[in-house]
Formats: C-alpha cells, structure tokens, sequence
C-alpha cells in the first residue's frame, strides 16, 4: 500500500501533515496472473490471501471502450452481461414477468404458466450450515473473528514496545503498522501522538500502547457506533441491501433476519438480485431457513417492479420488516446506479418515506477500497448505514476506523464468519479492544 503520511521526525520537527485527499483504489480480489476473463467464478472464500486462486476479477480487454471499463470502485465485481437485460434498468415498457412467491399468493393471475419462459436451472450455491446455537459466545465469536486484524497489530506493538525507549523510530514504526492495518493515515498520525504525548525517552510496555491504541479507536468509532433500529411506526420497515457482488449481501440479509425473527418480527424478503439465479436461489434457502417469506422472479426481471410488488404484499400481509436485495454487479457501473436508482424512485412511489434504511454492505479484505464503494453507493443510494463483513478473512479490520473518520455513516453490524451467528452488532469499545489484542474486561 501506499499511503503517503509525514513521518513522525518531520512532524516532530514542523513539518505540516496533509491529510490525504483521496485514498488510493487498491483493487483486492485475488489474481492469479494477467488475463482472467476465461475462468470460471470460484466461491468466495472472504480470504485475501488466496493468490493462487482463480480470479473473479472482470478485467477489460484492451479494445473495450473507455465508458464500458469497470470503475476501480468495483474491483471485485464480476461485471458479466445478461442477455435481454435492460442495461440502464429504465425501460418502462419491459414486460412484468410472473411473480413466483415461495409463500403467500400468486400477485399476476392475469399471466399464465404458458406464458412464462422455461426456468433456467439455478446452479447450486452452498449456504453455510448455521453453527450450533450458544456454541461461542458473542465476545468468543468477535474476537476469533477479529484475530487476524488483532494479531497483526498486537505482534507489531509487542515487538516494537519490548525493553525499548519510546523515540522517533520506534513511534514511526507504530505508524507504518498502524497504516499497514488500514486505520488510515490521519486515525494513525493521532494513535501514534497520544502514545508519545509524554512518555518520549521513556519506557512505555506494549499492554500500555495497547490499552492507549483501544481508547483512540474507541473514541473515533463511539460516534458511528449505532444500532440499526426497527421503527415499527412503519409496516413495513423497508431495508434496501446494497454493495458490489460478493461483499455478502445475501448472507448478510440472511443473518438479519434471523435476528428480526427472534425478536418476534414477521420478515419477508425480496430476491432484487435477478442478475443471477444463483443469488435469488440463495436467498429463498436462508428464508426457508429463518422462516421468512422470499419473493422472487426469474434471472434478468425487473428488479425495481419486484420491489414495489415485494412492498405491497408485504404490506398486504402485515410484515413488520421488508429486505430487499439487489444486484451488485450490472454490465457496466451506470447500469449498476441507474438500477438503483431507479429501485429507490419505484419505492418510493408506494411509500414516499421508504426506504428506511439503506445499508451498504462492505467486504472488509478489500481495504482501502472499501472508501471509494461508499463514495460510489452514496451517490446512487444514499447510504444510512454500514455493515462491514469478512472481518474474519483479513488483516485489514482498521479499515472501519479509515471510514468512521472519513464518513461518519453509522456503523449497525460486522460480519465475523459464514455462520448464521457470525453477525455482531457494532459496539466501539469491543471492536477497539478486539482490534487492539486486548481482553473484554481489561
Ligand atoms: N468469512 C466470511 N464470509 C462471509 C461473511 N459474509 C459473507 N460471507 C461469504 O461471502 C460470500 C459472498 O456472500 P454473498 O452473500 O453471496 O454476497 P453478495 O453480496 O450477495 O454477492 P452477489 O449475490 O454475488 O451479489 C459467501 O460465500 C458468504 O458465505 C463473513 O462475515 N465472513
């Protein structure tokens, strides 16, 4: 990585820190050499070290026009086209498919089974198992989780702080692994001040820097620490799941509703990904699995037609919370925001407040990355929320603290593994002290 930051003598002796004006895409998914686009798409594995793994990356040929190349904000996204897809999603004469609801009425009985193209069958995507109820607790599960974010860190402050007087080098090391850790440069300038803000040419142990690192993170991610709240003034309560393919947005509406349902809330879910029949076969086993409702159409429908109907049934049978998601991939990134777009206007139309939240979905190992997705998602979303997944697969955990800084989103949930339970809501002080290698009571 290469972030450019002042290191701690010049600022030391005056030299004036620029803070970074935009951060550097740092595209992340795994290369296996050169020209990917005849390899298949491997699953997922949410591991940012599987160099050897055959990549997912769509990348444009030399003759592809400038205008069709994929932004580097969507690195990781398989950007394929679907035939007979509305590449802008704005055409207002495309023909509305049959509805296919796995539970609850027909919404089309003007068209008939004949009417229909032949389904194409769906290949089969794995949904983990859900991991035994209770088996680790919450603390277990967020630091397990966060181990390799922790471990990173917690290894460089052990090493740099053992038996070592605190001076220059020893402070602009702290700073590298920080920045390293995608904390960012500012969050990593001010951990690095405050851990020498009296103690220069003094011993300091690696448990103080610890407990001094917690306490700065804690402070900068206190504010986007938020819970995602049900406002049950609204039936539904509509939640838009945004992000590029593959940050886990299907898991991740799986494993909310899960929670939605044990407090007793009636879910139902809407399959807007219809770019791939993989997705929308994926999202009807986690309903089947939480006991919600999936509404969905064939691969390449409408999405923002489905999403209007998927609001008015659910309003017809009184859920208290609507999920839809959608694709993260489209043929180019104007087709991708115009489908959003055009998802948030139809929405709308049925209840202008909806939706009432619009969580963008981020894959932690994409680092860096992850800054230009949100400035992406904002403009052709607007994003009210974070969910930040695959803590688990990375060393990059700090970069919730870069986008805490930066955005100041709130941040409702992290994803910390495959399971079912694997979703933590955000709390600062945890994820400070997970991130910091130290205990939950220290
Ligand atoms: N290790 C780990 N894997 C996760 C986590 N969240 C999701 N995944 C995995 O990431 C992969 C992609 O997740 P999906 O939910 O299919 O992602 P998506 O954004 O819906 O992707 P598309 O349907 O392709 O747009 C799956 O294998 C998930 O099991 C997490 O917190 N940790």
């Amino acid at each position: 990585m290469a972030e450019n930051k002042p290191g701690f003598l010049s600022r030391l002796f005056g030299r004036k820190a620029e803070a970074p004006t935009a951060p550097e895409p740092v595209p992340e998914m795994p290369q296996a050499g050169g020209e990917p686009e005849a390899m298949p798409s491997p699953p997922t594995t949410g591991a940012d070290d599987l160099a050897a793994a055959p990549s997912t990356v769509t990348t444009a040929s030399p003759d592809t026009p400038e205008e069709n190349k994929a932004p580097a904000e969507l690195a990781g996204a398989d950007l394929q086209p679907v035939e007979g897809l509305d590449p802008e999603g704005t055409n207002p004469q495309e023909p509305l498919p049959r509805i296919v609801t796995d539970h609850g009425p027909e919404l089309r009985p003007d068209i008939t089974a004949a009417d229909l193209p032949a389904p194409e069958p769906a290949p089969a995507e794995v949904v983990p198992e859900p991991a035994p109820a209770g088996a680790r607790g919450w603390w277990q599960r967020l630091t397990d989780g966060m181990r390799r974010t922790s471990s990173s860190l917690s290894d460089s402050v052990t090493g740099l702080f053992t038996k070592r007087k605190l001076d220059a080098a020893t402070l602009e090391e702290l700073e590298d692994a920080l920045v390293q850790a995608d904390l960012g440069v500012p969050a990593a300038m001010r951990i690095t001040e405050a851990i020498s803000a009296g103690r220069y040419n003094k011993e300091i142990s690696p448990q103080e820097v610890k407990a001094i690192l917690a306490g700065e993170v804690e402070k900068t991610l206190q504010p986007v620490a938020q819970p995602l709240t049900v406002d049950r003034s609204h039936k539904p309560f509509v939640i838009l799941m945004i992000g590029v393919n593959g940050a886990g947005k299907t898991t991740t509406i799986g494993k909310l509703s899960q929670k939605f349902r044990s407090q007793g809330l009636k879910v139902m879910l809407a399959a807007g990904d219809t770019f791939r029949a993989a997705a929308i076969e994926q999202l009807k086993v986690w309903g089947e699995r939480v006991g919600a409702p999936v509404l969905s159409r064939e691969q390449g429908a409408d999405a923002a037609g489905l999403a209007y109907d998927a609001l008015q049934e659910a309003k017809a049978n009184g859920s208290d919370v609507l999920l839809i998601d959608t694709a993260g991939r489209l043929q180019n990134k104007a087709g991708l925001m115009a489908e959003l777009e055009k998802i948030v206007r139809v929405v709308k139309k049925f209840d202008p407040s909806a939706p009432h939240a619009t969580l963008l979905v981020l894959d932690a190992t994409v680092g860096q990355n992850a800054i230009s997705q949100v400035e992406l998602f904002q403009k052709a979303a607007g994003v009210t929320g974070l969910v930040m997944t695959k803590l688990d697969g990375t060393a990059r955990g700090g970069i919730l603290v870069a986008l805490a800084e930066k955005f100041r989103i709130p941040v409702h949930f992290i994803g910390v593994g495959e399971g079912v339970e694997d979703l933590e809501p955000f709390t600062a002080r945890d994820f400070a002290k997970a991130i910091a290698g130290l205990e939950a009571h220290s």
